[in-house]
């Protein structure tokens, strides 16, 4: 199975970084990227394909949309005819495949290119990411097996039936990772104020994350209950939990989630619009 990525930035990578550490071969894999240094970098750190823009497009079975939602127009216009009949995958944020569909002239003479809308996250990387996924209305039944075969090889996956659902997914993992990143950097700053240097700042509070984590997921109690397994009464846990919920740290995180999948019907709106 031969895989080109259009677009070589940090989503690639990280998918690129997690496939190949699963078995996919280097040799299967492609990226179409105009930075000359990026194209570099990921001959050098994976052995893949890194092509020009004017390059053609190598021989493929798949091809993953990586480019920015704001990109995604004129690359999909411009690589309509040779996208024909080919099965291809969108991670764009937001962007719609009614809209996709329309930049990929897909009532093409030569068939139409079978889409399918997926929502990755950056730990991918590490083959510890969470997907979303919804198979377009001319992807086939084999297409959904090997879109999954990708996905789960640098995770989970989760397949949903509304195309909508896909807005909700980004605002929960694809842009989740950067909420806990959030949290960590804030721990680590707690801990500098403290007056520990940035090293140990960082071992107390990444380890404590790691910890916390997998302790979550092995455990039977939910995070509620392991929350309230940490809190005394009128003790150290509680005098911080009761600061963080009247400065509203709970309801941000959750306010935080709607402002992004409002953004992305927003982005969706206004890409997908005159175009
Ligand atoms: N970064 C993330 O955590 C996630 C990103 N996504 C989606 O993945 C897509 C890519 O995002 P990132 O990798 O973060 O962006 P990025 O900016 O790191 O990567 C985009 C790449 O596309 C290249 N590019 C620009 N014009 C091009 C063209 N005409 N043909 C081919 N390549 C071109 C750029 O040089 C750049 O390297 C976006 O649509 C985003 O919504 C989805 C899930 C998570
Ligand atoms: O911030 C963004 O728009 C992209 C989509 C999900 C994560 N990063």
């Amino acid at each position: 199975m031969s895989i080109v990525f259009i677009g070589g930035g940090n989503m690639a990578t990280a998918m690129l970084g997690g496939m190949l550490q699963q078995g996919f071969a280097a040799n299967e894999l492609h990226v179409v990227e105009p930075d000359a240094a990026r194209r570099e970098q990921l001959q050098t750190d994976f052995g893949v394909g890194a092509w020009a823009l004017d390059d053609p497009l190598p021989d493929c079975d798949i091809v993953i949309l990586a480019v920015k939602p704001q990109q995604l127009a004129a690359v999909a216009k411009a690589r309509a005819a040779e996208l024909a009949g080919r099965l291809v995958i969108s991670i764009a944020a937001g962007i719609r495949m009614a809209d996709l569909q329309r930049w990929l002239k897909c009532e093409a003479p030569n068939g139409p290119a079978r889409l399918v809308r997926v929502m990755p996250n950056t730990p991918a990387l590490v083959r510890a990411g969470v997907s979303g996924a919804w198979l377009g209305p001319h992807a086939l039944a084999e297409d959904q097996a090997q879109v999954d075969r990708i996905l789960r090889s640098v995770g989970s996956v989760v397949w949903v039936e509304e195309e909508t659902r896909l807005d909700a997914i980004t605002a929960i993992s694809g842009s989740g990772p950067a909420y806990v990143f959030h949290f960590i950097e804030s721990l680590c700053q707690a801990a500098e104020l403290q007056g520990f240097d940035a090293a140990t700042a960082r071992q107390l509070a990444y380890g404590t994350f790691e910890g916390a984590v997998r302790l979550a997921l092995d455990s039977h109690d939910d995070a509620a209950t392991l929350r309230e397994k940490v809190t005394s009464k009128g003790g150290t846990t509680a005098a911080a939990l009761n600061k963080m919920a009247e400065l509203g740290v709970q309801a941000a995180i959750v306010a935080g989630a709607q402002a992004a999948r409002a953004r992305a019907t927003e982005l969706a709106d206004e890409l997908g619009r005159d175009s």
